[in-house]
């Protein structure tokens, strides 16, 4: 779906977004690291990126659920990302749910500057609102590709991120000991029950 053989002259070619989002467990990393790999192999300049309040598996990688990984830098805010892209062909982005509202204009600006840029989030927190800057990404995004993962409850296709660690915070860093994939209806159940 994507061409990994692009223009080598940066003023020549054109720049997008491309949004990888869906609920916790649904793949997301996965396809993520699956496309930076394949423009790597294509010789492409890759830099990843991810917000510094992600040190769940590791400080500088993105590492999926199922342990795979690719090195990263880790970064306080988005503003970080437009200083540190260099001379790069594609940018990778994980938990970009995390970043301030300022990441929408720094990937408009990058994909201005002929960069491909490829962001991983998830569009919906525990209460199943639109998080972070997720939404404006969206809709600024050539691409937008939604995973999904497994109920938990069901086995149906899961779309919410349901936590059963007692916390109202809207960050709130973990895995399977805090958070489960769910359908709609589980979640609803799940919520009612609580
Ligand atoms: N409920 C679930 N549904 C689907 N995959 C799950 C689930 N729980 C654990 N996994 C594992 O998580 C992997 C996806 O991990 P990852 O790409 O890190 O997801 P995400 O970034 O969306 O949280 C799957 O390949 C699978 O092995
Ligand atoms: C729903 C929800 C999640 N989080 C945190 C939990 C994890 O650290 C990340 C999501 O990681 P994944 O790669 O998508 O599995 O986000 C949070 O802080 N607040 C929430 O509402
Ligand atoms: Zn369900």
């Amino acid at each position: 779906m994507f061409l990994e053989n692009r223009q080598n002259n940066r003023n020549k070619r054109h720049g997008w977004i491309e949004v990888i989002c869906g609920s916790m467990f649904s793949g997301k990393t996965e396809e993520l690291l699956r496309r930076l790999r394949r423009a790597r192999i294509a010789r492409q300049n890759v830099e990843i990126f991810k917000p510094l309040v992600d040190r769940r598996y590791s400080e500088e990688e993105v590492v999926s659920h199922d342990a795979n990984s690719i090195r990263c830098t880790p970064v306080e805010s988005s503003g970080n990302i437009l200083l540190l892209s260099g001379n790069t062909d594609v940018i990778g982005i994980d938990e970009a749910q995390f970043f301030d509202n300022g990441l929408v204009d720094v990937c408009n600006t990058l994909a201005g500057q002929g960069i491909r840029v490829i962001i991983a989030g998830l569009d919906m927190d525990f209460k199943g609102k639109p998080f972070g800057p997720m939404p404006g990404l969206m809709a600024c995004a050539e691409y937008v590709t939604k995973v999904h993962a497994i109920c938990m409850q069901c086995g149906d296709l899961a779309h919410f991120s349901y936590r059963f660690k007692a916390s109202d915070r809207l960050v709130e860093v973990g895995a399977a000991e805090s958070y489960e994939a769910v359908c709609r209806n589980c979640y609803h159940q799940l919520n009612r029950s609580k």
